[in-house]
């Protein structure tokens, strides 16, 4: 950790306010293709910046998919939110032109640049002063740079880093009292009962992934009173004993209707054509795998407390539903949106007060046609095999996603095939011995995480010399 100022930066205001920036081009689309008036005239039956505060946020993973629409959220609605603090992996360009347009005032990258991998790279001290930041800043790096900027006081962090290194920057934000607003859905998984002894208080932890954001707002949807009915209305957050069940949809991916034979011969490249999200590489591949779907669906039962058996995750390939609740009566509610991340990001940030015109809504006057189908768990067995292991033990899920994490990888690499991935991730569960301790230590996380990369690396590396025998 160091502190540094750029004497030859532009010190003025004007280069480090968040109105400097600007929306970049997708906000700037958004609120080029809604009617001011109307935008106006939204903006002023929402809560004001007296009422809700200024929000001070923590944006760990600002520079990928997640981190960098955030910004284009805060940008578009000046006033409301001051960026305190931005952490990245390795964008060290990026991260501190963020710095710059924002005023961030701590920030955090875990590989600083001028390594053998990614020799161009440039260490954070010196982009920050190309970048023209001339205030007081406070910078973190190495491993624990995320999590140091998860600590660092904030109203909101919003985690979206890739994968279970984002466990210790979600465990400080929860230990800061901050309001969690949590993309990684890893961090929650993986660490489970753990997470889950860390929230302060119910409401700390808000989602921001696209299925259990609209669940959220289904669960919370009876709390708005308006005219005759205003004294009908319903119960802020129903029990657990009105909901049924609840529907969690998929795209489907990109492999939607394949059997095993074809799935075979896919390359990481076709694995990478989302149908519908522009998204980071592993949660893109994990789409094709329906290893995300099997995240969602533990996330869901952790998030919400339903059990296991009652979370169905359903193919919707339009992703216009992102998903449902079923309620002991009978009656579903659905939360329908454009397939975009901004509504989902934007109510993480400022739950449960909606921001105005964050994005178009889905167009009710056009023709459209909606699709469901059931997963297909033969050529896709991923969730089948996720809701086995979080029911075996409290470890079990780390070790799912560790050898997940590392088979993506491989895959990548050249260094393992398409249905490699699950069958890597089926082994090493099937070798994990959990224990019986209700909630783990991050010790016993860690350690049973490390344990499942080493397993997995091994199988990879048998599975290659199978194949080229
Ligand atoms: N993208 C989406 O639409 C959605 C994503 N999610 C979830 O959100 C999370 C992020 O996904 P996405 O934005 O697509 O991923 P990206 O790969 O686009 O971005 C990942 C971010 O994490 C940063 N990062 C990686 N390692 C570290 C580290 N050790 N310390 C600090 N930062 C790190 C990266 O920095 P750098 O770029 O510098 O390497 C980057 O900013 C995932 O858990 C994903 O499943 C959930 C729903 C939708
Ligand atoms: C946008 C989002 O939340 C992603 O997690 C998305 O859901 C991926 O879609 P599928 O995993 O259903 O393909
Ligand atoms: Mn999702």
């Amino acid at each position: 950790m160091q502190s540094s100022r750029n004497p030859d930066a532009d010190p003025s205001p004007a280069a480090a306010g968040p109105d400097a920036a600007g929306p970049d081009a997708a906000a700037a689309a958004v609120a080029d293709a809604a009617d001011p008036a109307a935008v106006e005239h939204l903006a002023a039956r929402l809560p004001s910046t007296a009422e809700t505060g200024v929000r001070r946020l923590a944006l760990l993973g600002s520079t990928g998919s997640i981190g960098t629409q955030a910004l284009q959220v805060v940008a578009a609605n000046p006033g409301r939110f001051e960026v305190l603090a931005l952490a990245a992996g390795r964008a060290t360009e990026q991260l501190a032109a963020q710095v710059a347009a924002t005023g961030a005032t701590v920030v955090g990258i875990a590989v600083d640049g001028g390594t053998a991998e990614n020799p161009q790279n440039p260490p954070l001290v010196e982009a920050l002063a190309d970048a023209g930041v001339g205030h007081e800043i406070q910078i973190h790096t190495g491993e624990d740079a995320a999590e140091a900027c998860a600590g660092v006081g904030a109203d909101v962090v919003l985690n979206g880093m890739t994968g279970s290194v984002g466990l210790r920057p979600t465990l400080a934000a929860l230990d800061s009292g901050a309001t969690l607003a949590l993309a990684n859905k890893e961090s929650l998984v993986v660490g489970g009962a753990l997470v889950a002894a860390a929230v302060q208080r119910p409401g700390q932890v808000v989602p921001v992934d696209s299925e259990h954001s609209a669940l959220a707002q289904a669960l919370s949807s009876g709390r708005h009173e308006r005219g005759l009915c205003a004294a009908t209305h319903m119960p802020h957050q129903p029990g657990a004993s009105e909901v049924h069940r609840l529907i969690i949809t998929a795209s489907g991916g990109p492999f939607r209707g394949w059997d095993a034979a074809r799935l075979a011969e896919v390359t990481p490249r076709q694995a990478l054509r989302h149908p519908n999200f522009s998204m980071g590489r592993m949660v893109t591949t994990n789409s094709a795998t329906m290893v995300n779907k099997a995240l969602e669906v533990v996330e869901a039962h952790l998030l919400f407390d339903v059990p296991l058996e009652d979370i169905v995750p359903v193919v919707h390939p339009q992703q216009i539903i992102h998903s449902l609740v079923e309620f002991r009566d009978g009656s579903t509610l659905a939360q329908a949106g454009p397939p975009r991340m901004l509504v989902p990001i934007a109510l993480g940030l400022s739950w449960p007060h909606r921001l105005a015109a964050v994005d178009e809504p889905v167009d009710w006057t056009r023709p459209m046609s909606w699709d469901f189908e059931p997963l297909d768990d033969a050529a896709f067995p991923a969730v089948r095999l996720a809701k086995q292991a979080a029911a075996a033990s409290p470890t079990h899920m780390a070790v799912y996603n560790a050898a997940n994490e590392q088979a993506v990888e491989a895959f990548h690499a050249g260094r393992l095939s398409f249905p490699g991935i699950l069958a890597t991730v089926q082994e090493v569960l099937a070798a994990h011995d959990g224990g019986t301790a209700p909630t783990p230590s991050l010790e016993d996380v860690l350690g049973a995480e490390q344990q499942a990369r080493a397993l997995a690396e091994e199988h990879i590396a048998a599975a290659r010399r199978t194949v080229g025998g």
